[in-house]
């Protein structure tokens, strides 16, 4: 799936991921009022707004983006309903040919991570049939509990050709709280960040690794070390926009062959009719506004890439 990843990420010329993070506060009204009256102002009735919201944005993004990013705790807040269009927006977003990458963030004692790991990203096997229950490209996964918290994942990605992006060093404020402490003088998340290239040398794809790293935007300078730390290893990049990331920021999370980093922007694009710079589409062209606010983004970091060659 790494090679997909990044043979989109060639074709596109865009090394972005839009993050389908459906707010209710985000979902303009038609599309609530529309839910709401055939479903009711029920968990059912929200889930049915998040589906025809994100099939808009997907329609109308689909074809200059390589992946998207649906962060399952979106769905997950309305319950049953919630998790079948989560499950509806991975094969959705499949059929067009996007890579998904299912923000999950798990990671438990060896026997729970082989469970969520073969619900996410493997199959299960029910009396000897098997299933793929959620189907995901790639997942989120927190190293907090160490190797054999991760090792399932691992094994299911070997089997599978699937892959991971493993958190490293998170884009929020206090994500120096324990990741920055200094351990032997040297900082968590560099440690952290050579685990990761150890686990990724041994499930190389053609050019990288399908074990990859999350890194904030929001943290340019340590980006810069860790790239150089983890060279095969893609970087998720979130933090752009909504977090304050910026195009410039972002060029050292880049190899020089121009590739091994993929930034998400969810609220960025997702509610960018919301934005002053998109207001003029209103919030009936809302699809129009993200397609608009993908253009931009896209520019933005390839310009940043140009301009420091
Ligand atoms: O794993 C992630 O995707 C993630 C890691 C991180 O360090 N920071 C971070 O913001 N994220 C996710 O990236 C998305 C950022 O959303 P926006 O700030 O709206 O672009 C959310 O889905 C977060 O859960």
């Amino acid at each position: 799936m790494i090679n997909k990843l990044v043979e989109k990420i060639r074709k596109t010329k865009a090394p972005i991921v839009v993050g389908l993070d459906p707010m209710l506060n985000y979902i303009p009204d038609h599309i609530q009022e529309a839910a709401f009256s055939e479903f009711g102002e029920t968990l059912e009735g929200a889930a049915e707004a998040v589906w025809q919201f994100n099939k808009e944005i997907i329609d109308k993004t689909y074809d200059l983006i390589p992946a998207v990013k649906p962060q399952i705790a979106m769905y997950e807040q309305f319950g049953i309903p919630g998790l079948e269009v989560f499950k509806r927006t991975v094969d959705y977003c499949k059929a067009k040919d996007l890579v998904v990458i299912g923000d999950i963030k798990r990671g438990d004692i060896g026997s729970t991570s082989m469970a969520y790991a073969r619900g996410h990203i493997g199959k299960v096997s029910i009396r000897g049939k098997e299933y793929t229950p959620f189907g995901e490209d790639f997942v989120t996964v927190n190293p907090y509990l160490g190797s054999d918290g991760i090792s399932p994942f691992i094994d299911v990605c070997k089997e599978e050709r699937r892959g991971l992006f493993i958190l490293v060093k998170t884009s929020n404020p206090s994500s120096g709280e324990f990741q920055d402490r200094l351990i032997d003088g040297r900082p968590l998340y560099e440690l952290v960040g050579e685990k990761v290239a150890e686990w990724g040398e041994e499930c190389m794809g053609e050019e990288y690794s399908y074990i990859g790293a999350v890194v904030g935007a929001t943290y340019p300078e340590m980006g810069k070390v860790l790239r150089k730390i983890m060279p095969k290893s893609y970087i998720l990049v979130p933090g752009y926009g909504a977090q304050g990331g910026q195009g410039k920021d972002l060029v050292h999370f880049f190899n020089e062959d121009g590739l091994g980093a993929i930034v998400n922007s969810s609220r960025g694009i997702i509610a960018a009719y919301k934005q002053e710079a998109y207001a003029k589409y209103g919030a009936k062209n809302f699809g129009d506004a993200s397609r608009a606010a993908v253009e931009a983004m896209v520019s933005d970091i390839n310009g940043a890439l140009e301009a420091a060659k």
